[in-house]
């Protein structure tokens, strides 16, 4: 019985590097971070030790920031198409780039006395911007997305009618919180790999915007419901885009029983629970969608 070297890649992965630009008047920051995978022809280095093809990991955080200078970062689907080609392009045994990148939002405080505008603190809950680029040499497979966009509905969320049997203890309810921490990835149909073809910045704003509004205004009958609702709605409206992927757990929010301490509680105060949650996870995407290929992974 043999054994052979499966399916591998290797890379360096979150280096975090902020970008300063600076204006006479205001200085702008992009706080990202930034995970490489390659592949390839990689045998050699596992079976025999031979390093010849192998682009050293340093070298990749090393062309991170020499990047990050050279070209400036702009939009980070465009940042991560440029390095994802740049390692596929120049070395003939790395066949396969994937680059991640989640970007880190910084709110402006208040002018300085010097009068520029170069301080910043971290949003409390601000969502993270994401995008995953596949490169082989040919097509470059974009997903944009966000995490940690936490949301709650105070009302409009029912659950009721579904499946019992002798250990289900859940009541229905007509009126409940829903409330998610939104983990949504939305794939490009376009593969051309260039850097520059898209507005990624408007895609990325409208995506976000129709999401949210999707879960602001769809009456929910289970969390199942609003995740196909959200993903619809921004295939509705950005023709850009094929495919969305949205991961929702369900942050469980129970009415605190009161009748001991003489208290009714309509709907009025909640205990958190933090463990166990139910976990939705779901594609919305087009008839037509192309292939994914690696898109996802
Ligand atoms: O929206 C929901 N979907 C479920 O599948 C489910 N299961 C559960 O216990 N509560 C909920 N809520």
């Amino acid at each position: 019985m043999g054994i052979k070297l499966g399916a591998n890649h290797y890379g360096k992965a979150e280096t975090r590097v902020v970008a300063v630009r600076r204006h006479p008047d205001r200085h702008e920051i992009k706080d990202l971070n930034v995970s490489v995978a390659l592949s390839g022809d990689m045998d050699d280095a596992h079976l025999s030790g031979d390093n010849s093809k192998v682009l050293p990991t340093d070298t990749q955080k090393n062309t991170v920031f020499v990047f990050a200078r050279k070209y400036g970062i702009g939009e980070i689907e465009e940042f991560a198409i440029i390095l994802a080609k740049h390692f596929v392009d120049s070395q003939p045994s790395v066949h396969h780039a994937r680059v991640a990148i989640e970007e880190y939002a910084w709110d402006r405080i208040a002018l300085p006395s010097n009068g520029i505008a170069h301080s910043f603190a971290r949003s409390g809950t601000a969502p993270v911007r994401t995008a995953v680029v596949h490169y082989d040499g040919t097509k470059a497979h974009v997903v944009s997305g966000i995490k940690d966009l936490i949301v709650l509905n105070s009302t409009d969320s029912e659950f009721w009618g579904f499946l019992t049997d002798e250990l289900t203890t859940l009541k229905e309810t007509n009126d409940r919180i829903l409330s998610t921490v939104v983990t949504a990835g939305w794939r490009h149909a376009d593969t051309t790999a260039d850097p520059h073809r898209a507005d990624w910045g408007a895609s990325f704003r409208e995506a976000s915007r129709y999401l949210l509004a999707a879960f602001a205004d769809t009456h929910s009958y289970s969390l199942q419901q609003t995740l196909y609702a959200m993903g619809t709605r921004v295939l509705d409206h950005r023709p850009e885009l094929c495919e969305v992927q949205l991961e929702l757990p369900n942050k469980h929010h129970f009415v605190v029983d009161l009748t001991p301490f003489g208290l009714d509680n309509a709907n009025e105060v909640f205990i958190v629970a933090d463990r166990p949650y139910g976990l939705m996870h779901g594609s919305v995407l087009r008839d037509d969608a192309p292939d994914a290929g690696p898109a996802w992974s």
